[in-house]
């Protein structure tokens, strides 16, 4: 099948013309670039809406591999990863563009099921695919996906706002993925049959866009950003970019009961995959001190959840962990120790976590 068949044969008759247009999709695959209208009818918004655009690529070998990843995984983790950074900014996803870079080692029918994948995460969110690229790749595949999406004119929910008495969240347990990926590189079938939600949570992971719009619907989201690195290098990024110190309390932190178990097993201390594990796709942000009980609440009444772990400090720009007293001395998190004997003890933690061109951890 050449390229253009292959194409057709990857998308076409995927989604209906006319849910397309909904988004206002003009003109999607097909012609030399999609042509798009975005009136505020198109997305449900009653104001204004901007358009939020976001793109990250997976490459194999680096984001998943042969023993991590089903074709139709890869596929449906692409778009999903691009979707929670559309959720991080408040906003509601649109539209997607998908390049890929195939190897010979990639039939037709595998692309064909990652599409599937793509398509499976699409219409779970209601994305339009309107385009893409296709080229041959010497070795590994690569895929590449940009999003478009929606957020009240002057709205969008930034990384920049946290203030002092804020109250730091997340919306999700952190470090499942982590443990769902040590499962797949280090377990056996019969003992990654006991985990199947870490293993869930590291192939498909949920992107928090009903959770967006409710912390932009509250008024009382201050800052915010989405866990693909790990939960202290985002929370940092929160802190440089708005000026203030965090404080975490690792009591506070939403420890899944499976990851516990499974990290006992694997002997990792559990910290080490919540902190700096990754791909998680929550969100984790600040809300004003004073109306974290409501935002709670409102999320407890959609069903979701929300842990305040934490708050926002005066000081330099960083990040502090509040040590139970398990913790201590359990992670290989490194700082320096504060506090008396006794006394639960703060240390600063490293902002640390995924880096594609550092050596810890990568
Ligand atoms: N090669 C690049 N050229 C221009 N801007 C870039 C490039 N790479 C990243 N950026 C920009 O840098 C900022 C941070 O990007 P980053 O990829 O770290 O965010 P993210 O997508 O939330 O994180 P992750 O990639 O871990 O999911 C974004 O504004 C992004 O558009
Ligand atoms: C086979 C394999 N080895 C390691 C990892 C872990 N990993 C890769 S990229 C990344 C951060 C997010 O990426 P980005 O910053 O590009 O969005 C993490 C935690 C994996 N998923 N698969
Ligand atoms: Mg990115
Ligand atoms: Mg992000
Ligand atoms: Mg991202």
């Amino acid at each position: 099948m050449d390229e253009f068949t292959s194409i057709a044969y990857w998308t076409s008759g995927r989604q209906p013309l006319e849910w397309q247009r909904e988004r206002g999709v003009e003109q999607g695959i097909g012609d030399d670039a999609a042509v798009i209208t975005l009136p505020a009818v198109t997305c449900g918004l009653t104001a204004d809406a901007h358009m939020v655009l976001a793109v990250d690529t997976m490459v194999e070998h680096v984001h998943f591999n042969s023993i991590t990843m089903a074709d139709e995984d890869i596929g449906y983790k692409a778009l999903a990863c691009n979707v929670s950074d559309i959720a991080a900014m408040g906003a509601i996803p649109l539209h997607a563009l998908v390049a890929i870079s195939v190897p010979k080692s990639y039939d037709v029918d595998r692309i064909r099921r990652l599409y599937d994948g793509i398509y499976a995460c699409a219409d779970k969110y209601g994305v339009a695919i309107i385009g893409g690229d296709t080229t041959s790749a010497p070795s590994h595949l690569t895929i590449s996906v940009t999003v478009t999406g929606a957020v009240e004119a002057g709205r969008a929910l930034k990384r920049s706002g946290a203030r002092p008495g804020d109250a730091l969240f997340v919306t999700g347990p952190i470090g499942m993925s982590a443990a769902g990926l040590h499962l797949l590189q280090h377990a056996g079938e019969a003992e990654q049959s006991g985990y199947s939600r870490l293993i869930a949570a590291h192939q498909r992971p949920a992107p928090s866009v009903r959770a967006g719009r409710l912390l932009l619907q509250s008024g009382a989201c201050t800052s915010l950003n989405d866990s693909s690195d790990g939960l202290a290098s985002e929370v940092w990024e929160i802190a440089e970019a708005s000026g203030v110190r965090l404080l975490i309390d690792e009591q506070a932190l939403p420890k899944s009961g499976s990851m516990a178990a499974y990290a006992a097993r694997a002997g990792v201390p559990p910290l080490d995959w919540m902190l700096y594990g990754g791909e998680d796709y929550i969100l984790t942000g600040t809300v004003t001190g004073e109306d974290a009980a409501e935002v709670r609440e409102a999320f407890l009444r959609e069903g979701l959840p929300f842990y305040v772990i934490g708050q926002v400090k005066t000081g330099d720009p960083g990040v502090e962990l509040l040590l139970s007293d398990e913790g201590f001395g359990q992670s290989q998190h490194s700082g320096a120790a504060r506090g008396g004997r006794g006394s639960r003890r703060t240390i600063l933690i490293e902002k640390r976590g995924y880096n594609h061109f550092s050596t810890v951890n990568g």
